[in-house]
């Protein structure tokens, strides 16, 4: 990996915009300040129009989607197209239900996504792949995570990262893999959310090289977790929740640099 966007995040402090839900926002907010990014969390539909003219980026999360947050989704994602800052989407849980599915289908179709990220069951479902998904864990599959990517890249002419013990990032012409990370992030709630944010802050520095983007990014943050869970037993689930913020902030780019695990498939 040749590039230190981590850098550019701490000097540029970008304001990261998150649409996301009740359960994570808070540990999300906590997440991007410690990375060097500054979040504003808002729902509302009467400041959708304002805030994406203010922000770098713009995060879009359906974990506890209702009626009202998807109308402020896409007046915010338009807006975000309009001002050419990347937007993210996080479709979590998006097998669970026929309201989630048709949602995404939806911002899909009206809203231009500079990057998607899930997990592997969410990124299935986008696919039509099989997979058995449980809410929004991970579930079961065999699927080509790999092709997955590859396909949803070229679909939506965007940059995916599809998370888990093995990261997959693709632009529909690269693709890498990431082998770092720990068994642990699992066992928190808010992991994959922060890193959908983390992306976003990333693609907020550096909007014309997604794929880059996505790839210092999701190896900065297994790294990050990697570092956290060094020293703890694996039942020390809450030690690495805040563990986690202490190395995001506490990151170099030397240290990644070192410690990346990644190959270009
Ligand atoms: N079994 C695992 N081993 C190592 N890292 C993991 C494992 N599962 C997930 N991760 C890491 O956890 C972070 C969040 O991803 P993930 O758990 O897939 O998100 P989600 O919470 O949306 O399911 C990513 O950095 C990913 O690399
Ligand atoms: C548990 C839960 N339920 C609805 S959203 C959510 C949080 C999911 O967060 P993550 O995908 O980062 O684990
Ligand atoms: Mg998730």
């Amino acid at each position: 990996m040749k590039t230190n966007y981590l850098n550019r995040i701490r000097q540029q402090n970008p304001l990261i915009h998150n649409i996301t839900n009740i359960v994570v926002a808070n540990y999300v907010a906590n997440g991007l300040l410690a990375l060097g990014a500054s979040p504003i969390m808002s729902s509302a539909i009467e400041e959708m129009e304002e805030l994406p003219a203010i922000c770098n980026a713009l995060v879009i999360n359906i974990g506890t989607l209702t009626a009202e947050q998807v109308n402020a989704m896409l007046s915010a994602g338009k807006a975000a197209n309009r001002h050419h800052i990347p937007v993210v989407l996080d479709p979590v849980g998006v097998g669970a239900t026929t309201f989630r599915r048709q949602i995404v289908t939806r911002l899909l179709a009206e809203i231009s996504f500079s990057a998607i990220r899930g997990n592997a069951a969410e990124m299935a479902c986008l696919a039509n792949a099989d997979w058995q998904s449980k809410g929004v864990d991970v579930g079961k599959g065999e699927a080509d995570l790999n092709e997955i990517a590859n396909t949803l890249a070229q679909q939506y002419q965007c940059t995916v990262v599809i998370s888990g013990e093995v990261d997959v990032v693709s632009d529909g012409r690269q693709l890498a893999n990431i082998r770092n990370g720990t068994a642990l992030f699992p066992k928190i709630t808010g992991s994959g959310c922060l890193l959908s944010a983390v992306c976003g802050a990333f693609l907020a520095v550096a909007p014309q090289d997604g794929f880059n983007a996505a790839l210092e990014a999701c190896t900065a943050y297994a790294i990050a977790g990697e570092l956290a869970a060094q020293p703890l037993l694996p039942q020390q689930h809450g030690q690495f929740y805040t563990a986690l913020l202490d190395h995001l902030a506490a990151l170099d780019s030397s240290q990644i640099h070192r410690l990346a695990r990644i190959s270009h498939v």
